[in-house]
């Protein structure tokens, strides 16, 4: 321990994850976290929604709800999860099960399942979206080589493997990740791998097909103690994981090891930044309860877009973080005291950008994590807005019984369900997924420059505005920040070493 002081700003996945990391290696003597709300977790909420009729408790997500264990990335959390101690709270979802395996895309008003078999995806009935996509697929090897620094997701895409596929597929996959406009994003920042592909290999199939004959991974076991890696094993090789009680889970209980197990952390809810300046030692910062922090070190997980209001007038650095725009989303979470009244099991369908629809994609929960109802029953949710806010809820805005209405009609349209839901619950989440739109990772690196100029490597950036908006991403850009200042707390870091290495 030393006297230094590190202040965090943002009380999300991100910001708790720094501040725990930052914990568990003591690199500083004092972590004082601002979250400007008066609850940690961010955009993560779990709650059971009583019915007062049967009282049986619905679950209800506001936000991201299941995580992906596999790859480096998903060990990161699981070894959290497991030294969190809550393995007996994981609901694990196996490869082999229809949750798994169904993915729905809603085209030309039917649910067409994406295939997960040889036989599936090379005989597509008629006026399935999958149909041509093989034929399509064997053309790729042969497209020359693009010499562009970026490419939106579906000009790379309509360029390789044609308009139909972009149109369609694409677009819905960047629904179900983005809640974005696949026309705008960057496929080098949001599909690195596929960017990749083409720039090493010439072809995305091509690149597929040797990789599947190329040696797995190497082990991250260094990382990671028995038993944990034990847990991460057993784990890795399902389709994804949840929490019985929710996602919710996670934050709680990492505020709570934070408050419980480490006095040296101070976590101030309803209490913000407001301004960041340079000092001689480290970084000076001024709060909205008066009272400015001398701090060593800042990280911050705040969306780039709050973080620019934050510096000092003539900062280079705000212009850069002004670019990365963020999207709405409306989230209605919707109970059914019948269990299984879906016409299909699954996961979930997505919308593509083609079809005229008030929601962009909808989670079938209920069949998505088996085991967290009480009683059987039916819950979905259906994600509406994104870069389709203005077009469905009009210049005149959002009301939550206007929102409902809606996505009971697309439940009615789409799945046929016509019951009046025992439960609802209806969230706005303001601005909540950063776009990184075409020419992201240059203003990343141009980020990591002015960051080392203006505040010496003392102020860095981690979360879901920069290099990734999975809750793995935020929870291992945490990771990485704060693995970098345990080397040493004077060290310059600005969490962006990853883009310029
Ligand atoms: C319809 C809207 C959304 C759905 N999920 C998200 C939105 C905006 C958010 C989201 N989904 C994924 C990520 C990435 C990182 C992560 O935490 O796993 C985010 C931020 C993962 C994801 N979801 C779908 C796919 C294909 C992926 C990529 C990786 C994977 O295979 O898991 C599909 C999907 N998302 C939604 C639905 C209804 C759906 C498919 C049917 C909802």
């Amino acid at each position: 321990m030393n006297n230094k002081h590190l202040v965090v700003l943002g009380g999300g996945v991100s910001g708790l994850s720094a501040a725990w990391f930052a914990a568990k290696s003591g690199l500083s003597s004092h972590i004082t976290l601002l979250e400007s709300s008066p609850h940690v977790g961010g955009w993560v909420q779990s709650q059971r929604n009583t019915d007062t009729h049967s009282h049986a408790s619905a679950l209800f997500e506001a936000g991201p709800r299941t995580l992906r264990p596999n790859g480096p990335q998903g060990a990161v959390t699981l070894d959290m999860v497991y030294r969190l101690g809550l393995e007996k709270d994981v609901i694990a979802v196996e490869k082999t099960s229809a949750a798994a395996k169904n993915r729905f895309i809603s085209f030309n008003g039917a649910l067409n399942k994406m295939p997960t078999s040889l036989a599936e995806a090379l005989f597509p009935k008629k006026g399935h979206v999958f149909r041509g996509v093989i034929a399509r697929g064997a053309l790729e090897p042969f497209i020359a080589k693009s010499t562009l620094d970026d490419e939106s997701i579906h000009d790379f895409v309509a360029r390789r493997f044609g308009t139909h596929v972009a149109d369609n597929m694409i677009s819905a996959l960047v629904h179900g990740i983005y809640a974005g406009d696949s026309r705008q994003l960057s496929v080098k920042s949001c599909f690195p791998f596929l960017w990749q592909a083409e720039k090493n290999d010439g072809s995305v199939v091509k690149s597929l097909l040797m990789s599947a004959f190329k040696n797995a991974p190497k082990e991250f076991s260094k990382d990671f103690s028995p038993k944990s890696l034990e847990f991460i094993k057993k784990i890795k090789s399902k389709s994804i994981y949840a929490f019985k009680d929710g996602l919710q889970t996670l934050t709680d209980a990492i505020s709570d090891d934070l408050k419980t197990n480490h006095p040296n952390v101070s976590l101030l809810t309803n209490t913000n930044a407001i301004k960041l300046s340079k000092s001689q030692n480290g970084v000076e910062v001024s709060t909205s309860c008066g009272k400015a922090i001398s701090a060593s070190h800042v990280i911050s997980t705040i969306p780039s877009f709050t973080l620019q209001h934050l510096l000092p007038e003539a900062s280079t650095i705000s212009p850069i973080l002004s670019k990365t725009p963020a999207v709405t989303v409306a989230v209605v979470n919707l109970a059914y005291k019948k269990p299984n009244i879906l016409p299909v099991t699954g996961f979930g369908y997505l919308v593509p950008r083609t079809q005229k629809s008030n929601v962009i994609g909808v989670i079938f929960d209920s069949e998505a994590v088996p085991g967290q109802d009480e009683v059987p029953m039916t819950r979905v949710t259906c994600m509406m807005g994104g870069h389709r806010f203005k077009e469905v809820f009009g210049e005149d805005g959002f009301s939550s019984e206007k929102c409902l209405e809606m996505a009971r009609d697309a439940i009615k349209k789409d799945l046929g369900i016509d019951a009046v839901p025992s439960n609802h619950c209806v969230h706005l989440h303001r601005d909540c997924i950063p776009q990184y739109t075409v020419g992201h990772e240059a203003r990343l690196k141009n980020l990591h420059h002015a960051l080392l100029s203006e505040f010496g490597g003392r102020l860095s950036v981690a979360g879901s505005s920069y290099l990734g908006v999975g809750v793995n991403d935020c929870v291992v850009s945490a990771k990485n920040v704060t693995a970098k200042l345990a080397e040493s707390l004077d060290s310059p870091v600005t969490g962006l070493e990853k883009v310029v290495s």
